[in-house]
């Protein structure tokens, strides 16, 4: 069952430069109880497409056009269109983020106790106060020890994994049928990444949480995502299930980022840049954005014309396969 479908979303940014096309025409969805794992370079728009499904997107950024259809109990509501009000009672609540940097996620004033408190109050109303046994529950799920006197300290007194975790269990202390983390993880080192990664299978496996995660790292991606989607200037150029993927990656892009993958001197298969600059997006690339780094581009074609998507379970943008 779709939870989340977003079609055509675009999003530019207005900048004294020009008009950046930083996300152009993006379409995937979400079902639920499944972790979709977005990959792709730096710059790619992994982090603006997931901001604006909610419309967390600042100025000069603006979201042009697209739908993103969010369904709870046989209803269907376009996030996109949902009046700011209504939209703020479900962003946080219902669909809830986990961002890159825990510290700015956390008051540096405030126990963790009394934050996570906060954060429930805020959608459940009442006083913080009555929601502290909670928060140390939450602590407990997200496995940190001795979570009675954690809840009771103050963030610089806790490790950047252990601050990650407090953000973490934020995120998921209004059940939320949405998580989406991006880069949940690169504050930590890998053992803790991994750690974190099983806790969000877990929550999926407890209470139907969907996860979108965000991730340069490939090794976690084919240990915790059910689906992929590959995105390639503002695009998204492959989406398919997990094993699919790996064994049978078909967009040039992506092949080339696996390549990168199984390279033995990157164990932890962390995305390396494949040869070629990512493009301008003020000044995208005409037809495939991809042509310009492309071995395998079909002349007289692929910098002409923009490739359709087609597929089904298996989905693609590229010329080789129309
Ligand atoms: N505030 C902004 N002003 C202008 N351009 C922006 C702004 N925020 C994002 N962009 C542009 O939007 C594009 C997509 O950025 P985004 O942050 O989504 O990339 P990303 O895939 O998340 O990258 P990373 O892996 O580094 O997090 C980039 O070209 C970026 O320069
Ligand atoms: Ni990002």
């Amino acid at each position: 069952m779709k939870i989340l479908e977003v079609k055509d979303l675009t999003v530019y940014f207005y900048t004294y430069a020009g008009v950046v096309k930083a996300v152009e025409k993006v379409s995937f969805d979400l079902y639920k109880g499944e972790v979709l794992a977005i990959v792709g370079e730096t710059g790619s728009g992994k982090s603006v497409t997931t901001r604006a499904i909610t419309r967390l997107i600042q100025p000069p950024g603006r979201i042009i056009s697209g739908s993103a259809i969010y369904r709870r109990d046989g209803e269907e509501i376009d996030l996109l269109k949902l009046p700011e009000e209504e939209l703020r009672k479900i962003r946080g609540a219902e669909i809830a983020y986990v961002f890159q940097d825990p510290s700015s996620a956390l008051d540096p004033l405030y126990t963790i106790g009394y934050q996570i408190g906060e954060a429930v109050a805020a959608h459940r109303g009442g006083k913080i106060k009555q929601y502290f046994s909670e928060a140390v529950d939450l602590l407990r799920r997200v496995l940190i020890p001795d979570p009675e006197s954690r809840a009771k300290s103050y963030p610089h007194q806790l490790s950047g994994g252990m601050k990650q975790r407090s953000v973490i269990s934020m995120a998921i202390s209004n059940r939320p049928r949405i998580l989406i983390a991006d880069e949940p993880t690169t504050a930590v080192d890998v053992t803790v990444q991994a750690q974190i990664l099983q806790l969000f299978k877990r929550l999926k496996e407890e209470f139907g949480m969907s996860v979108i995660f965000i991730t340069h790292n490939m090794g976690l991606v084919a240990e915790f995502a059910d689906r992929v989607a590959v995105m390639y200037g503002g695009k998204i150029v492959e989406e398919a299930p997990v094993e699919e993927l790996f064994q049978n990656p078909r967009h040039p892009y992506t092949k080339g980022l696996l390549r990168a993958v199984v390279n033995p001197l990157n164990p932890q298969g962390r995305l390396e840049p494949i040869p070629g600059t990512i493009p301008n997006l003020i000044n995208p690339p005409p037809g495939c954005r991809f042509h310009p780094r492309c071995l395998v581009a079909i002349k007289g074609k692929c910098e002409r014309e923009e490739p359709p998507t087609v597929g089904e379970r298996h989905k693609v943008a590229c010329w080789l396969y129309v």
